[in-house]
Order: C-alpha cells, then structure tokens, then sequence
C-alpha cells in the first residue's frame, strides 16, 4: 500500500533526535539545508531518473549521461548556483561523467599549478564549460610509477614549442576519464626535454589544435592542457574510449580513454609553470616555489575522496540496515511474526561496525577538509614545513576509507542475502561504481607504502625532530613503547583515554619494530622491499590510530540535539573496540594488550550493538538520503520493499514479452527433440 511507513515502530525507537543528527551528520545547518536542497531538486526531477540505467547499451548509456550533465549545466546556470551547491546538485545526479575530472581534477590542477597568467587564461574558460578538462598522467605501461611514464615533451625553440609524443604503445595515454569523447582538452603528464636534456615529470599546461596526424617528443612529466576538439572526428584512431569496464551502468557511463600523441604541437606558455618554467630561450628553469606544492592538489583530491568513501559506505548501510529490519527469517512462535534478521547478533556484528565506520569517516573527511584549508593557508603564506605529514596523513587515510568502503558495500550485498545480488538493490552498482577508488589518485598499496616510509623516517629521526601532526603521539615513543594498557573491566573500555592510547601505542610498537628489522638489512630499499608486507600493516595501525582519534576529537566539540552526543559516543566506541577486535593479533603481538583485556573489550563490543539496536533505523535517516540517491528498492525509506520489487521485476526487458526471442529457434527443437535439424 502506498503511503505506509513500514518502518514507523524502528523510527519510533530511535533514543536521539534525528532532525538534529542529520545536522551533524552535514556539519552544519546551512550545510544541512543546502545538501537537502540540492538532493530534493534533483530526486524531483524526471530528468535524471537513474533505474533504467543498467540496462542500456553502451552507447545510449553514454548518451543518456551527456543529456543529464547538460541538464544539470543548464540548472546550474539557470538558477545561478554557487559553486557549492552546483557539487552536490552533481553529487546527487549520481551517475559518473566527464564533469567530475573537469571539476574534480583538471580545474584543481591549474589552481594548483598555474601561473597567474595562466590561470587567469583558463580559468574562466573551464569555469563557463567553454572548454572541458580531463586529467591525463596515467599510460598503458604505467599508472603508479610516475617516473616510468614516456610521453614526451620536447621543446622546440625555433618554434616556440614544444613537440608531444607517444614514442610507445605503452606511453599511450589510458584511463582519463573524459578523455575518451566529451574532453576539449587534456592536461597531459609529459617527460619534459629542453635542449637535449631531461628535466623530469613537471606540471605543464599546453593548448593544442590536435592534429592527429603529427606528434613528437621525449621524457617525464608535464601537464599539458591539449585542445582535443575538431580534429578528433577526423582522427579517432589516436583519441577513443578504452572499452566497457566492471559492471552494468556504473562506470560505464564515463569515457576514460586513451591518447596516442604524433609529434603534436603546442605553444611554449601551455605548460602549467608555476614550478618550473621553460623560457623563450630554451632555459629550464625550477622556480624558487619549492616541488611539494604539488601536494597542495593531491591533499584536495584525496580529501574529497575521503568525504566520498563516507558517502557511499553510508547508502550501503543505509540500504542494509533498512532492509534489515525489513527481512524477517526464523523464529516464528506460535504463528506470530519471524525474527527482523537485524536482531541476529551475527547480522549487528557484521552492519554496525559498517554503520560507524559511515560516521567515522564522515567526521575524519569533514577534519581532512580542514587540514586542507590549513595546507592552502600555508602554502600561500610559503610555508610548506607540514606539507610531508599532509602528504602521508591524506594518502593513508585515502587508502584506509576507500579500501573499507569497497569491502564494506560488499559485506551490505550479502547482509542483504539473495536480494541484495538484485540490480535493483542499488547495491551491485554502488559496488561497480565504487571499487576503482581504491585504484585512481594511487594504488591503495603504494600509497600505505609511502605512508610507512614516511614513518621510518619519523621514527629515525625522533631524537632530533619533534614529529607534527597526526604523528605527534610519536613524541611520547618511549612511554608508548613501555607502559601496557591498565584496563580491569568491561566499563574501563568506555574511555576515550585508554581506547586512544591503546591504537597509539599498537601503532608506534609497530613503526618501531619495523625500524629496528629494516635497520638489520645493508641496504636499506632491500629491507624496505622485503619487510613491504609489515611496513603496510604498520602503516594501517597508524592510520586507523587517526579515525578513532579524530573521532574522539569531534566529540569532544559541543553537539547539540538529545541524545545525539551520546548515540555519536556509542558509534565511536563500537569503531574504535571492533578495530581493536579485528586487529587483536598486533595489539596483544606488541605486548600493550593481555589476552583477558582483549575479551574485556569484545564483551563491551557486544553491549554496544545492543545499544545501537534501537537507534540503527534512525541512524540511516540521519543521512537524509532521498529515495533517489539512494537508488535502491530494499533501502526504500518507507520498507515497501516486497511490492515494489514484485513491480521492478515486470520492467525488465525480457519481460516485454511472455515468450523470449530465441525461445522457438533455440529451445524448442530441444524439447521437441530435433537439434539436429534445428537452424542453430
Ligand atoms: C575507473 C578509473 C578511473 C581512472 N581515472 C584516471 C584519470 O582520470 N586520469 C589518469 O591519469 N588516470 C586515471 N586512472 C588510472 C589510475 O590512476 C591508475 O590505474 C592507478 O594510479 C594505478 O596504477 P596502475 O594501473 O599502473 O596500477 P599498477 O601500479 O600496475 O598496480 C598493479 C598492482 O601492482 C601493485 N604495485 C604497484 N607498484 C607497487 C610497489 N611499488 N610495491 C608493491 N606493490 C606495487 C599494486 O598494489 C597493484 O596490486 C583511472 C583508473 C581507473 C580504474
């Protein structure tokens, strides 16, 4: 029946006042009613209806997402949206496209790595779409290394120019997204040659006419912005989309392509020189603005990739939890109803932990936010002393959420059992859509790699260099090494104290232990490629350490509501004991936990799902998702999920007719046994 809350006794059990949760969930009223704005426009909106979505071929779907992006330009322009609203209008049209590297990527770049006069060149442009950007570095042959990448830029001073060239198969340019169809232009990595010699991997802006029948060059990098349009028609073999990817809809919907440069063209200027430049004369020249404000657009990338992780891991649990309590297996007594497989403490140990890891990394993204302001602040003022901890703080915290989130939609498909498999679920999308973030913008390996190198280094160094920021606690090393955790009760695990010195603690043991094997080898990128595996594990520990104490952090801020404060406090202590659950080998390993306070603190796990029980329907409203977003019959916010997946069953396109195509040519000279005979 339309119009029924199933859900009304779950929402009436919530112990905390949603309205004022889903507030600190958005970090702010006005950030609230900007988000719940943007989300209603576009969920009331045909024009971006989504459901169809994985059923169509390749080159509708393409179409199809073309139309919504200009729509969604057309609203932005028409309504004279600022730049902040016109980000979630696009965030919640919910379909990956070429607007998000130009926004996301290509925009940022030239912030970043522009000249004044640069910017002020491209910047308009890109801001009005009269050219559209993509963000183009990674290659056939090489996506992590970035050293290894051949394309090549040379200058020519005759001309004034330099000569783009793909001397390889495997320098073809592939993966950009965008680059494939919609892109004008490329911000193209280059190896960078100016009189002969090589000057390395440098960002470069370049505009280029692309004739696609020239092209020329050698190596490192270099952002190049390359104008792709005209010429692509006539042209194709070098510029394409590199082929379907994982999933139906998901990221198909994004033309990531691929880009072979002959001997191309392009004028002097187009090479983004805020750090380096090359002049008239054929100079190359490293300006006095140091390499790592590089960093600067790489922390404001993977901040919004954070704020991401905690988006989509949020409609996945939304989607379980709701169903959860839906879904009813067992237990009927007497006739009466079945068991709500949400009151399985099987299906709570396996949701709620996902639940808080929702809203912790919600609150880690919304303090990355802040670090970044604080990073441009610096950078601005030339001070680049913290950019290093920045840099590590950001990659391990890109690599931790993103690699959770992926596991985490997963883990809410089978809480969903046989259903959750459905497309219609919203879940196998979500899922096809999301897994690449833990391979774009790094390798979630290579980048838990650098983190712990940038340990080891901390570690070494200790004696003489206070550690800053997220590694401050690497101060306190030698009490951490020595005292073991004073927990004697269930109750004693209630303490923010004990539960952060405890991640600490595990965390620096762990850097240490790793310091003191790699200082056994002779050469020290020997030990550093042997002990790989254990540098990664310690690299987590350190980041895990960051969520549960930026967590703590936000509640130790005034947050007001009833109850919101202390359902946020049960969150954190079930985020922070299921890691120390999970992870109870390294802290009883490094000797800071005893066996008994490990059980203590799995008992205490166990009263929290139960205190948790109750609020969990609200919890997901607090995320004040529309049923568009969400995208998902089982995760419908008024639990008609049986109907309604009765009625998505009957859109399908096999059902358009009782017979199949097909049935009468290849099934029937089975049953009527005449195979042999059959047309096949
Ligand atoms: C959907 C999607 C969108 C993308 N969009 C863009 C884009 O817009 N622009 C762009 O330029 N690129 C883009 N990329 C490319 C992306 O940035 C690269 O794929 C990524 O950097 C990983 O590099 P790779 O593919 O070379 O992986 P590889 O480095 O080849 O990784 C393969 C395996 O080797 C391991 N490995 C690699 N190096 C090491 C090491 N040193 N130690 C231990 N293990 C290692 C990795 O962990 C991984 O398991 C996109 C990719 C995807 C999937």
């Amino acid at each position: 029946m339309e119009g029924v809350d199933y859900l009304i006794d779950e929402r009436k059990k919530a112990q905390f006042d949603v309205e004022a949760m889903k507030v600190a969930w958005a970090g702010s009223r006005q950030a609230f009613e900007l988000s719940d704005r943007m989300a209603k426009l576009v969920a009331n909106d045909p024009a971006f209806e989504k459901f169809t979505r994985p059923m169509l071929s390749r080159k509708e779907l393409f179409k199809n997402t073309l139309r919504k992006a200009a729509h969604g330009w057309k609203l932005i322009v028409d309504l004279r949206l600022t730049e902040e609203e016109a980000k979630w209008l696009r965030l919640y049209i919910d379909e990956p496209a070429y607007t998000d590297l130009h926004w996301g990527m290509f925009i940022p770049a030239i912030e970043g790595q522009g000249t004044e006069e640069q910017k002020k060149k491209w910047l308009p442009l890109a801001r009005r779409m009269q050219i559209i950007g993509c963000y183009a570095q990674t290659e056939l042959g090489h996506g992590s290394n970035v050293q290894g990448l051949e394309t090549t830029a040379t200058f020519d001073p005759q001309a004034d120019e330099f000569v783009i060239h793909s001397p390889t198969l495997t320098s073809s340019k592939w993966w950009p997204g965008g680059l494939g169809k919609a892109s004008t232009h490329a911000l193209v990595y280059a190896r960078l040659i100016v009189g002969g010699e090589f000057h390395g991997v440098h960002g470069t802006l370049r505009k280029l006419v692309i004739s696609l029948n020239s092209a020329v060059g050698k190596p490192v990098s270099n952002c190049i912005a390359i104008e792709l349009g005209g010429s692509l028609t006539s042209s194709r073999h070098y510029c394409g989309d590199i082929g379907l990817k994982f999933g139906n809809g998901a990221y198909n919907t994004m033309d990531n392509g691929v880009l072979r440069f002959d001997h191309v063209r392009i004028p002097r200027d187009q090479m983004l020189m805020r750090v380096a430049q090359v002049t008239k004369e054929g100079k190359f020249r490293q300006s006095d603005v140091p390499r790592q404000l590089l960093y600067g657009t790489m922390v404001y990338v993977r901040q919004t990739i954070v704020s991401d992780a905690s988006k989509a891991l949020s409609r996945a649990v939304c989607i379980a939890t709701r169903y959860s309590a839906v879904r009813r297996q067992f237990g009927s007594r007497n006739g009466g109803p079945e068991t709500q497989v949400i009151d399985y403490k099987t299906q709570q140990s396996r949701l709620f932990p996902l639940l808080a890891s929702a809203y912790a990394f919600r609150f880690v993204g919304e303090w990355l936010k802040w670090l970044y302001t604080d990073v441009k602040q610096r950078l601005e003022a030339n001070d680049f002393s913290t950019l290093p901890e920045a840099h590590a703080c950001t990659a391990g915290l890109k690599s931790l959420t993103t690699t959770a989130t992926a596991d985490g939609i997963e883990e809410c498909r089978k809480l969903c059992g046989g259903h959750g498999y459905l497309v219609s679920s919203g879940l196998p999308e979500l899922f096809a859509v999301y897994i690449p973030a833990c391979t774009y913008e790094g390798d979630n390996v290579v980048l838990l790699l650098q983190v712990a190198r940038f340990l080891v280094k901390t570690v070494s160094e200790l004696g003489y260099k206070q550690p800053v920021g997220t590694t401050a606690y690497m101060g306190r090393v030698a009490a951490l090494m020595q005292n073991n955790c004073t927990v004697r009760t269930v109750e004693d695990w209630l303490n923010p104290g004990a539960i952060v010195e405890a991640f600490e603690a595990r965390a620096a043991r762990m850097s240490v232990a790793c310091g003191r094997q790699l200082a056994k080898f002779e050469n020290p990128e020997e030990g550093f490629a042997e002990l790989a595996s254990d540098l990664v594990e310690a690299a987590l520990a350190h980041c895990q350490l960051i969520v549960v104490s930026k967590f703590v952090e936000k509640l130790q801020q005034d947050i007001p509501g009833k109850g919101v404060k202390q359902s946020l406090e049960i969150l954190c202590y079930v985020y922070a004991l299921f890691l120390l659950h999970k992870h109870q080998g390294e802290f009883l390993a490094t000797g800071y936990l005893t066996p008994k306070q490990a059980v203590l603190a799995n008992e205490q796990l166990r009263t929290l799902y139960s205190k948790v029980r109750p609020n969990a329907i609200a919890l997901v409203d607090s995320f004040n998702y529309t049923d568009h977003y969400l995208g998902s019959i089982l995760g419908r916010y008024d639990g008609n999920v049986y109907p309604k997946l009765y009625e998505a069953a009957w859109q399908d396109p096999l059902n358009d007719s009782d017979v199949a195509d097909g049935f009468h040519q290849y099934v029937q000279p089975i049953l009527k046994q005449k195979l042999h005979s059959a047309k096949l």
